[in-house]
């Protein structure tokens, strides 16, 4: 297998200094507290890890520089993306895959719908850098998917929306665009929303090979939570996919960019309020609130983006010092 199939790329080029050379590159496939394997040129390798050190920092995707023939960890390269989320109650954000080209968002096309869940996951995606796609599963079991497809559309500028049954052979055609040669993909996505069975087809699985897929429990459509490791799997035709089990609640902290990506209409209204620091809530002159009122934005949406935006702040840690050094701007300063 060629380095660039497995997803190499210039970037990663251009950190390999010059007494570098001679080591080899291989892309972490899975990684445990004291173990970590990798694809490379040769096929699948165990990693040697120096004495007394674990994997902490290391992600499904990462690149790393490994000696030649003992397979003896050296560095890790720099990402282009890393998918990361934070956990209730610890400052360090758990990393959950690096050097993802593309999310794909599964829900199915049922209750499981949420807006406010698939928001979260857009997040995510938008601040790691990875193009999301949303993906509607089961469309095989309603008569028109063309509803789904609206809503999901919906949530974010520009955001490619498939509909499929993924356990169909046309699961691979409708995902094709994003699985090419090099390419990588993340699935993420509620219990029982077909995640696994969507692994199971874009990498055929033979039947012994395939991950368990879990029986919905009649009544309700929540899954089983059947899937348990994390790991790189190769595409039939090309590409990677890294599942990303046992990630059920999503906290919003941190965050630089993905917000504004995400709520992009919002955004951009806020510069013709009255106030600089509108809070779009009940002030006069507020550009968003009179979209509200005129009906091309939806009060829900907004109210979705103001709770995301409070649970930011209450999670992000200040870095630039500590708060009372930062001069606060005077409220309905500017008029
Ligand atoms: N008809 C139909 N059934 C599907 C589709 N996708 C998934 N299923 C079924 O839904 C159930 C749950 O699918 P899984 O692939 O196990 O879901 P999962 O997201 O991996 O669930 P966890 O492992 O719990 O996270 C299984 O019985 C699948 O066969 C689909 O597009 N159409
Ligand atoms: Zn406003």
């Amino acid at each position: 297998m060629s380095l660039t199939e497995l997803g190499w790329s210039a970037f990663f080029d251009e950190q390999i200094g010059p007494d570098e050379t001679g080591l080899a590159r291989a892309r972490v496939a899975t990684v445990h507290r004291s173990r970590m394997t990798a694809q490379s040129e040769i096929g699948l390798v165990k990693l040697g890890l120096p004495v007394q050190r674990n994997t902490t920092g290391f992600a499904v995707g990462d690149w790393v520089l490994i000696e030649p023939g003992t397979h003896m960890l050296v560095r890790r390269l720099e990402r282009q993306t890393l998918l990361q989320r934070q956990t209730e109650g610890s400052h360090t954000p758990q990393l959950i895959a690096a050097n993802v080209d593309t999310l794909f968002i599964v829900t199915s096309c049922n209750e499981d719908f949420n807006h406010a869940r698939l928001e979260r996951y857009l997040v995510l995606a938008n601040e790691a850098g990875t193009t999301p796609v949303i993906v509607l599963t089961k469309a095989d079991q309603i008569d028109d998917a063309a509803p789904f497809l609206q809503k999901a559309a919906e949530l974010q500028r520009a955001l490619p929306v498939v509909a499929l049954n993924a356990k169909s052979d046309e699961a691979m055609t409708a995902l094709a665009p994003w699985c090419g040669a090099g390419q990588t993909v993340a699935l993420v996505g509620s219990s029982g929303v077909g995640k696994s069975t969507l692994l199971n087809t874009l990498a055929a699985k033979s039947p012994e090979a395939a991950q368990a897929t879990g029986g919905i429990r009649k009544g309700d459509d929540k899954g089983r939570h059947t899937t348990t490791a994390r790991s790189l799997h190769p595409i039939v035709g090309g590409g990677w996919l890294i599942d990303t089990p046992g990630m059920r609640t999503l906290h919003v902290g941190e965050i630089a960019v993905g917000l504004d990506i995400l709520f992009a209409e919002i955004t951009e209204l806020a510069p013709q309020c009255r106030f600089r620091d509108c809070s779009h809530t009940q002030e006069p002159g507020c550009a968003v609130q009179a979209a509200v009122a005129a009906g091309t934005l939806d009060a829900e949406r907004l109210s979705r983006w103001r709770k995301l935006v409070e649970e930011n702040r209450d999670n992000t840690v200040t870095k630039s010092g500590p708060r009372g050094n930062k001069t606060p701007e005077f409220r309905g300063k500017r008029r």
